[in-house]
Order: structure tokens, then sequence, then C-alpha cells
């Protein structure tokens, strides 16, 4: 059933192709604007247990047409993964796929349909894993969790992990999906494993997430973990793998009964590629975010009674450098027979035809090429989504900046775009001051210099978080921003189109993820060498200040807005804790005027269109 009808020449003269064959998504590329660069991609070891792993892939399954590191499609990514089990067979050894949630929230392709998902879910459907977890973003909502609940995560024969998140089905409190899976490689590895969601507290009321330290005392997990036959844990979940209270309490938990089984957590919700060694024995991976990292994860050494494979035990396998220590924890191994390797793979077809082409048949089939045809007709089936909005005059970027640089997207909104849209009908002269807050985690993905069409409003903000206001005194405002800045922030990296070209090697390097984790030298991890072009974190609050500057009298009344996701959490802070006294912000229709809105708002009374 394959198809050999195309074969991409190595890295060069690809990209065009590729542009070419796809949808029309986004016609900001101007021509030459994405070189086609041949980079310096490394080869990878191959284990006796190989891992795949994705993880908040947030709806862009179409892939990322303005950077060419990232510009595969989910159709692309399907025939990557058919391809390396065809691999993995040859070799005699396992290939295993994983996802760790939060597929929605993020793109047109994904969120302007009714049901959120209704296209991509069937696409990522498609895709053969092995094992799955939830996200914060399917629980946001109940018409999203229920549609998970009802048809997605059936779907997956047992293998949708839901370790600690219930749902009310007519009322009746159910496990949400399953609880554990206890299964075979087809190499004869006897898997047990999980499938967590961080101590998520925004869910709506249709779903009950427990915390992950009330769940692992809870008998069914303390039956699982004292079973004795099991070669290898491996457990999925939308946790952050740095620092996690709650993966410290899953391991620990594990790390009872099974001292030196491997554990290979794939973990996820910080957007970040990371590995954090446990012990010898136990590693957690993250595999980035949008469809722009694939994780592979290899383990060699598995117990003797598991069937050996003709393993290509080649140079690249490392061993964990720095145990952590984690409490309830004596003694954690720190050496093993186990070796394990890492890379983080970039999202691009010249990646995912190095690593097989040792097959000789080129990267696409029929299976995967039709895949990329249903994105192309369902991007096309929704033309609001490249409707011109306006030109951005240039790129504003979420972390590759300081908020107090230009060039920050965050330096931006607060200057330029939310003084000039963000206020109640009538309330936008001097006489009426304003401070206006954002969470800088609604935003999500730069703006980007040229065309900006719903699918890219939707990218940088998608949520339809109303804009409200409370008129309070200047005394209490001008302490908001700095009270609200106590929540957890998760780094976000950046991106950038800088190239460097290595005349001695004939390859370029762009600028893209260098990472730094538990293992070996920074950027050994990242299976393309990239420029470095570093990050700038970000508060988790930002604010604009209109007519505020000359205020000298505390009792000076001022406009507060805030969003609906943040205005409960506001109020606290404001006189008297008046959670009710907001008052939503009106657009021009007299509906509500959201977060999703303003950036199209602006670009309509703003930007040109002549881009
Ligand atoms: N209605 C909402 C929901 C969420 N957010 C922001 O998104 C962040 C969570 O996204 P992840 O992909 O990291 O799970 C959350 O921390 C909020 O900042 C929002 O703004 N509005
Ligand atoms: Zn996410
Ligand atoms: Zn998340």
């Amino acid at each position: 059933c394959e198809d050999h009808d195309w074969t991409s020449p190595m890295l060069g003269g690809y990209v065009n192709h590729d542009l070419m064959k796809r949808h029309d998504l986004d016609k900001r590329i101007q021509p030459g604007a994405l070189p086609t660069l041949p980079q310096q991609i490394k080869d990878i070891h191959w284990g006796q247990v190989n891992i795949l792993s994705t993880t908040d892939t947030h709806g862009w399954l179409a892939g990322h047409l303005l950077d060419e590191n990232y510009s595969a499609d989910y159709g692309d990514f399907a025939d990557f993964v058919r391809k390396m089990k065809a691999k993995a067979d040859v070799l005699g050894v396992d290939l295993l796929l994983v996802d760790s949630g939060d597929l929605h929230d993020g793109t047109g392709l994904g969120d302007a349909t009714t049901p959120n998902g209704r296209l991509t879910l069937p696409i990522f459907q498609q895709l053969p894993y092995d094992a799955l977890s939830i996200g914060n973003h399917e629980l946001y909502t109940t018409e999203i969790a229920n549609d998970t609940y009802r048809n997605f995560a059936p779907r997956w024969g047992g293998r949708y992990l839901t370790s600690n998140v219930d749902i009310y089905d007519n009322g009746v409190r159910k496990p949400f999906s399953q609880q554990y899976a206890y299964w075979q490689t087809k190499f004869g590895v006897r898997i047990m494993s999980f499938g967590f969601l961080y101590n998520f507290t925004g869910n709506s009321n249709a779903t009950v997430v427990t915390p992950v330290g009330t769940a692992v005392r809870q008998a069914w997990f303390q039956q699982q973990i004292r079973r004795t036959d099991i070669d290898m844990f491996l457990i999925v979940g939308h946790v952050p793998v740095r620092a996690s209270t709650e993966w410290n309490l899953v391991y620990a938990a594990i790390r009872q009964y099974h001292p030196t089984t491997p554990i290979s957590i794939f973990g996820g919700h910080s957007h970040v590629r990371d590995t954090v060694g446990y012990d010898a024995n136990a590693l957690a991976l993250a595999a980035g975010r949008y469809c722009e990292t694939v994780g592979w994860v290899t383990i060699d050494g598995l117990p003797s009674n598991v069937t050996r494979a003709n393993s290509p035990m080649g140079s690249g396998t490392i061993k964990v450098t720095k145990p952590l220590s984690v409490p309830n924890v004596t003694n954690p191994i720190n050496s093993s027979s186990l070796s394990w390797s890492r890379q983080y793979l970039d999202f691009n077809r010249p990646t995912f035809e190095k690593h097989v082409a040792s097959l000789n048949q080129g990267l696409n089939t029929s299976y995967g090429q039709g895949i990329t045809k249903n994105i192309t007709t369902e991007v096309n089936s929704l033309p609001i989504l490249t409707n011109l909005l306006g030109c951005s005059p240039s790129s504003y970027y979420l972390s590759r900046y300081p908020i107090s640089d230009p060039r920050s997207l965050f330096y931006y909104l607060t200057n330029t775009v939310f003084p000039a849209v963000v206020y109640a009908e009538g309330r936008n002269t001097s006489a009426y001051p304003r401070i206006i807050l954002t969470n800088t985690g609604g935003f999500r993905y730069d703006l980007l210099a040229g065309r900006f069409t719903i699918d890219n409003a939707y990218q940088v903000n998608p949520y339809t978080n109303l804009w409200q206001y409370m008129t309070v005194p200047w005394s209490s405002a001008q302490s908001l921003l700095a009270r609200m800045q106590t929540d957890r922030v998760y780094k976000r990296q950046a991106l950038s189109n800088d190239t460097m070209y290595n005349s001695t090697t004939g390859l370029w390097r762009t600028a893209g993820y260098f990472t730094t984790d538990d293992f070996g030298a920074p950027g050994d991890g990242d299976n393309t060498l990239h420029i470095n072009q570093g990050y700038s974190s970000t508060p988790h609050y930002v604010q604009a200040n209109v007519s505020t500057a000359n205020i000298t009298d505390p009792n000076t009344m001022v406009d507060v807005y805030v969003t609906s996701f943040f205005a409960a959490a506001a109020a606290a802070y404001l006189p008297g804790n008046m959670t009710n006294g907001w008052k939503n912000v009106t657009n021009s229709t007299g509906g509500g005027f959201s977060s999703f809105d303003t950036l199209p708002v602006y670009a309509q009374r703003f930007w040109t269109k002549n881009c």
C-alpha cells in the first residue's frame, strides 16, 4: 500500500515543493523569504525500546508555513511514524508513539469550527498513538470535555489515560477514561502506563481533577504499582517535567515498590523542550509545543527475559548524569545497566526523511499524503481563515526580547494596541484614566510582519475571555499589577529568522531551539543544530497605563480593565473584593469584546491592507 511517487531531494530544494503541494493557508510568505537551507541534522540512536512523543499540539496540524524549521504537517508526520515503525521492524526493536495532551486552542483550523476541534481531531486520530493523556485545554469548557469523553477518548482502545480526572456522566461521577493500561509491546516488553494531569483547577464543573498526591494513594493505583510483572513504566501526563511536585509524587510512589524498574515519563504543558533525570533508571521528557518538536527517547538493557533485539548500539547513548533528590526516595540509584538517549527532532520533512532514509523508500505513502490532502481541503473549507484583516507593520515576539523592548509583543500590546482599542464606550478620554491588564499566558505565538488573518489571530490569542472594567481609587489600582504577579510562570522559548552559513560544512544554521536539559552539553539534545537566539522571561501579567502619569491624589478614580479569565483573581485585590463589580466592555454592535477580538479590531482600524 505504499506509494513511492515522490521522494524529495535531501534537504536543499525541498521547501518550495512542500509549500506548493499544500494549502494556501497564509499568503504572507514572500517569494524568497524562506530560504531552502541544508542544515545539519544528527543521526539518532536506536535502542531496544524507542519512543516518539508529541505534546501541546494545540491544533497546529497544518504545520508552520512561515517557519521552515517546523514546516511539516500531520500527514508528513503520519508517514514518518509509519516508516519509523517499518524501520523498527527491520531492526527488531519496539517503536512507540505517545502524546501528552492539549489538542485544542491555538489555530483557526482547530478553533474556528463547532465543536472546537471538529476538523483537527479526526486528523490527529489517524495516528497510531500507543498512550495519550488529557490536557487542561480538554477541560476548560463542558462542551469540549464532553466531546473528548464521548467521542475522542473511546477511540484509543483503552490507552487514553486519565488517572486523576473524573467526569459527571448524566450526574454520575465516573473516571473520565481508563486510569491505567497494562500491555506488552510487539517485542514482549511488559508495560504499565498511567496518564496524569497537573493539579489543574480551571476546569468546568463537568469534570473533577483529583490532586496527583491523592490519586497515587488510591486503592486502584496502589494495587497496580504492587504488581511484579512490569518491565517498564511508560507514563504520559500533562505536567511540566522540571521541578514538578506532581511527577515527584508519582515517581516516589512507584519507587516504593520498584526501586530500579525503568520509568519513562512524557510530560507537557510547559511548551518547552526539556528532559529531567530522576535517577539512573527514570527520565522525563517534554516535547515542546505546536508541532515544532517530536521527542525521541531510547532505552537499552531491559531485563533479559524480554526479547532482545538486534539493536544497533551506536554512539549517542547517554547515561543520567544528574540524579535528582526527590522527597520520599532514599538513595535513588545513580548507576545501572540501562542506557538511555534523547533527542528533540524538528518537525520538518528533511528531518523525517533523514531518519527513514535507510529504508530507501522515501517518506511519502498514500496514508500520509491522504491526510495532507484532507488538511488542504479542510483549510479551504474555512475561507474566513485567510481573509486579510490588515498588514502587521513589524514582527512582535512573544519571548525573544524583554517586555521593555519595542520588538516585544507585550510592549506593542501595552503601549499601542490596548490603549487604542480597549475601553468602554465613551471612556477613552483623559477624563477616564485607565489601566489595562492581561495575563501573558493568553498570548501564545509571535505576531509576524505582513498579512494578518483570523488564523493568525487564533495563533496569537485564541481565547474569548471578555474584557471587563471596574472604577476604583488609584490607591488600589496602582498596586494591582504587582499583586497579580503571583502565579507560576511557565517558560516559553522563542523563534527567530536568523541564519548562519558554515562554509566548511556547506551547511546552514537557522535560529531555533537550543536546549539545555539534564543530559550532555547545551544543544546536545536538539537533533538539528540551531543558533541559540536567546530567551527573555515574561512576568505573568503586563499592564497598559493610559492617562495615569499625572495622578498624584490616591483618591483619583481610575478604570481597571481585566479579562474574565482573571477578573475574580484581580477583584480579590480591589476594594471590597467586588467580584460582581465588573462591567463588560461592549463591541460596536453591543456584544462582548474579547481577548481574541483585540488584535483583529486593531488591525482593521489601524493597519493598511497593502501587503
Ligand atoms: N480561557 C483561557 C484559558 C487559558 N488561558 C491561558 O492559557 C494558559 C494555559 O495554556 P497551556 O497551553 O499552557 O495549558 C493559562 O495559564 C492561561 O495563561 C487564557 O488566557 N484564557
Ligand atoms: Zn499547552
Ligand atoms: Zn496545558
